[in-house]
């Protein structure tokens, strides 16, 4: 059942084009990653589901019908980019405050212990961090008992235990049944809670499948060494130096290590790894945008696959 959907949609500002006819469905049951470098047009993408903004062109739907319809839109919740709370309200009245436009809230208490912030209730919302009252932004999004949630960006600005549990709130109510879509700039938090990653960039759909099956589009493995230095070798699409170990990209790890060995230079510590979702996206969004392809590598997939995290680099995001 498609919960969500947008068909050809596309948003002009002036002479920008935000979304240039991008087509997506959101299924019931679906924890999807939005993932895009600044400026892609993930913000306008959730606005027009859920209504806030007008299509220029094609169309988006809700629930089966139109965003703009409130009877569609109350059985939703979004936590947009930025929010506003009212600074002397108490965390709890402001949660009062909203519970009160549903039939069936989720308890104050309930809601607030599931994102951690139940410590809070009492607090002014003028008196948070900035961390505190990200977490009840995103919470607020969940006490309607929604079936579909829209988060953009929703743990931008945490620290990484604030961010884990706010990655279990909403895992919590994925398991219960319920449909999220998110946008991230953290790749490792996509890999972490998407089953399935929708890559935009510069306003189209560059692809759209499972996590697992975007890194093997891409086919890109990550050869990594340690050399005093490298001569320039044939098919290395990038390069990063970490504390000593270089990681060289490639589509062709094998060639690479034969291309390496007839150099002659003298390297230890050889390790290749299946690529990253941050290598995929890299690959993905570097050089061949929509304009240069004019078709996005869209593969699509019937059922999304399990959820991936078995990156082994360290938990630090990466911050696209
Ligand atoms: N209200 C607006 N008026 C004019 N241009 C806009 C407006 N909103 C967005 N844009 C432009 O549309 C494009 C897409 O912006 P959007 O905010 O959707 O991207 P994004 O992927 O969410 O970016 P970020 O990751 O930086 O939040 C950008 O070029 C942006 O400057």
């Amino acid at each position: 059942m498609i919960l969500a959907r947008a068909v050809q949609a596309t948003r002009r500002y002036g002479d920008v084009t935000a979304l240039d006819r991008v087509d997506l469905d959101l299924h019931a049951g679906e924890l999807v990653g939005l993932l895009g470098p600044n400026g892609a047009g993930k913000s306008t993408l959730l606005s027009l589901l859920v209504g806030l903004r007008r299509t220029s062109s094609g169309r988006v739907e809700l629930l089966g019908g139109d965003p703009r319809d409130p009877a569609a839109r109350r059985r939703i919740g979004m936590t947009p980019q930025e929010t506003g709370l009212p600074p002397t309200l108490r965390v709890g009245e402001v949660v009062d405050f909203v519970s009160a436009h549903y039939a069936d809230p989720v308890p104050r208490a309930e809601l607030l212990g599931r994102f951690g912030i139940d410590d809070l209730a009492r607090r002014q919302t003028g008196g948070l961090s900035g961390g505190q009252k990200r977490r009840l932004a995103v919470a607020l999004a969940f006490v309607g008992r929604p079936r579909l949630v829209f988060l953009d960006e929703p743990t931008t600005g945490l620290d990484v235990t604030a961010r884990r549990e706010l990655w279990d709130g909403i895992r919590q109510f994925h398991a219960d049944g319920g449909t999220v879509l998110l946008s991230s700039h953290y790749l490792e938090e996509i890999e972490a809670l998407a089953h399935r990653v929708v890559v935009l960039g510069r306003g189209r759909v560059l692809a759209d499948d499972s996590v697992t099956a975007v890194r093997d589009l891409v086919g890109v493995r990550r050869v990594s060494l340690v050399a005093p230095e490298l001569p320039s070798l044939p098919g290395v699409r990038g390069v990063e130096r970490i504390d000593g170990v270089t990681h060289l990209l490639t589509t062709d790890a094998d060639q690479l290590v034969r291309d390496l060995v007839g150099s002659g230079v003298a390297f230890s510590e050889l390790e290749i790894r299946p690529t990253s979702l941050e290598d995929a996206f890299l690959a993905i969004t570097d050089g061949a945008g929509p304009e240069a392809t004019g078709t996005p590598v869209t593969v699509g997939s019937d059922a999304p696959s399990d959820a991936v995290g078995s990156d082994t680099r360290p938990a630090q995001p990466a911050d696209v």
